[in-house]
């Protein structure tokens, strides 16, 4: 499989526990960096890759198959930035960043309880970002100097966190 076209803009994901800001940093990027946002959870949904429904989180399980083999040739010619609440499963060389979305428990909590999610579902994404259970899993997915974590709490945070990806995005043109 090949790697990144030459001349080719990186490929940033973005990932961290579900309400942490993703989405909401990733917008501002894609348009402020003009790269394309592919939001891996709404593909998945618009194409159908799901596997099957747990009942018991009440949530899709994703083919991650699919899912991949929809991503490679946009992969290839750069200039995404990729979400999803998870990152062990991606091939390490489609990306050259990885940032770890975060934010504190009790903010979580208010915006995942402000999406209905079931009290096992809720409990156990408050889990994960207690434990930092996302930037554990991308330490051991990625290499440590392409990890960074962005704290997603206030419009102050998100500012930050697009001047922190901007800055890189330069060093990167640089190399
Ligand atoms: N940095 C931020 N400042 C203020 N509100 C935010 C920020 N990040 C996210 N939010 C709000 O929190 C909620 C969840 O954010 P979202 O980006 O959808 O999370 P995720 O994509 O990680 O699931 C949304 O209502 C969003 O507007």
């Amino acid at each position: 499989m090949s790697e990144l076209d030459a001349d080719a803009k990186p490929n940033i994901l973005i990932t961290g526990t579900p309400g942490a800001g993703k989405s909401y940093l990733c917008e501002r990027l894609a348009e402020q960096l003009n790269f394309d946002w592919l939001d891996c959870s709404k593909i998945a949904k618009e194409h159908d890759y799901i596997e099957e429904h747990d009942e018991e989180y009440d949530c899709p399980i994703l083919d991650e198959d699919k899912l991949m083999d929809h991503l490679e040739p946009l992969m290839q010619k750069g200039g995404n930035i990729v979400e999803y609440h998870g990152c062990d499963f991606f091939p390490e060389r489609w990306f050259q960043a990885v940032f770890v979305v975060t934010c504190p428990n009790k903010t979580l909590y208010d915006r995942l309880k402000e999406r209905n999610y079931n009290e096992k579902k809720l409990s156990s994404n408050i889990e994960c970002e207690i434990f930092g259970s996302i930037l554990e899993e991308a330490r051991e997915s990625y290499k440590a100097d392409i990890v960074h974590e962005l704290c997603g709490e206030t419009a102050a945070d998100a500012a930050k966190s697009l001047k922190t990806v901007k800055q890189w995005y330069r060093m990167w043109k640089r190399k």
